[in-house]
């Protein structure tokens, strides 16, 4: 298993993953796959096939939206890749190497900031750093980099309660950052946001992504959200998740947001995507 050790605060990183990473019969790099994957929950009163037969290749330094109607296992997906869930059958390979429990070589952020009350924003992005044993200057160094990254600067010595709701998911967008993982895990990430807030941060999370070269897997609600972020978006049927479609968004990585949404690639995805959806009786 790639160890935290082997990436963490290492400029060089991304080009010793790439040597490691599994090369598909295309001969791309591919930074997670899942293959033929389901997942079967069994609980005293039912079995949930949440999952069914999914497979799915993802680029290294790709950036790929997930949307689907509610309980067709999306956030399964994501747990998946991360090793928090085990399928019961087929294989999610990350970095080129079978996920056979939690990976620390990934970036996860959820719907809520969680962050620790008592500590200032700073201090909960090296928290990443503490869990980790990381170098501590190093650490430092890179956390400082993502607060002006995320237009943090000037917040760094706040506390959770004296930030806004965009702000605190700018912070968990950093500490979800701070060991330079080759691969981000998003799952709802703007959700609770006003709409405003959510447009501001697609915009700084498409930069970032530019500027990292992460790989990024979102779970998303929002279908403009998904196209504007994405290169390419899965659609999930209703439960058992499937996967219905994949759009190839058609954009240039550099989006201008009121240009992009004006596009004919985006009206075209986006209306591709609610067609899909509408017809599985699930979305508007
Ligand atoms: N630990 C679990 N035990 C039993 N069933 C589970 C478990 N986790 C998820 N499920 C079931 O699996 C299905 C998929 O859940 P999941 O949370 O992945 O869906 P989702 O697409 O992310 O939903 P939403 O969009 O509402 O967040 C649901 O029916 C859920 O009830």
């Amino acid at each position: 298993m790639t160890t935290v050790n082997d990436t963490a605060l290492n400029k060089a990183a991304p080009d010793q993953s790439d040597a490691r990473s599994h090369r598909t019969g295309s001969g791309t790099a591919s930074a997670v796959r899942l293959d033929g994957v389901s997942v079967r929950f069994r609980t005293k009163r039912k079995d949930v096939t949440a999952l069914s037969d999914v497979s799915l290749d993802v680029a290294r330094g790709e950036f790929v939206a997930i949307v689907g109607p509610s309980g067709c296992g999306k956030s399964t997906l994501l747990k998946l890749v991360a090793g928090l869930l085990a399928p019961s059958a087929g294989a999610a390979v990350l970095g080129g190497e079978p996920v056979r429990g939690p990976r620390r070589d990934i970036g996860y952020v959820f719907q809520r900031a969680a962050l620790l009350d008592w500590r200032s924003a700073r201090r909960n992005i090296l928290l990443q750093a503490e869990m980790r044993g990381l170098p501590a200057a190093a650490a430092r160094a890179r956390a400082d980099e993502l607060i002006r990254m995320t237009g943090l600067d000037g917040f760094e010595d706040a506390y959770p309660h004296e930030l806004s709701g965009g702000m605190q998911q700018r912070v968990a967008l950093c500490r979800a950052l701070l060991h330079e993982p080759p691969v981000l895990l998003m799952d709802e990430p703007f959700g609770a946001l006003d709409a405003l807030t959510r447009e501001h941060l697609n915009v700084e999370l498409n930069r970032i992504w530019r500027e990292t070269g992460t790989t990024v897997l979102l779970v998303t609600h929002s279908i403009p959200e998904a196209v504007y972020l994405a290169d390419r978006v899965v659609v999930m049927s209703p439960r058992p998740g499937t996967v219905t479609e994949v759009i190839d968004v058609g954009l240039p990585r550099e989006r201008a947001y009121a240009a992009t949404l004006a596009s004919a690639e985006f009206r075209g995805a986006t209306g591709r995507i609610r067609e899909l959806l509408g017809a599985a009786g699930a979305h508007d």
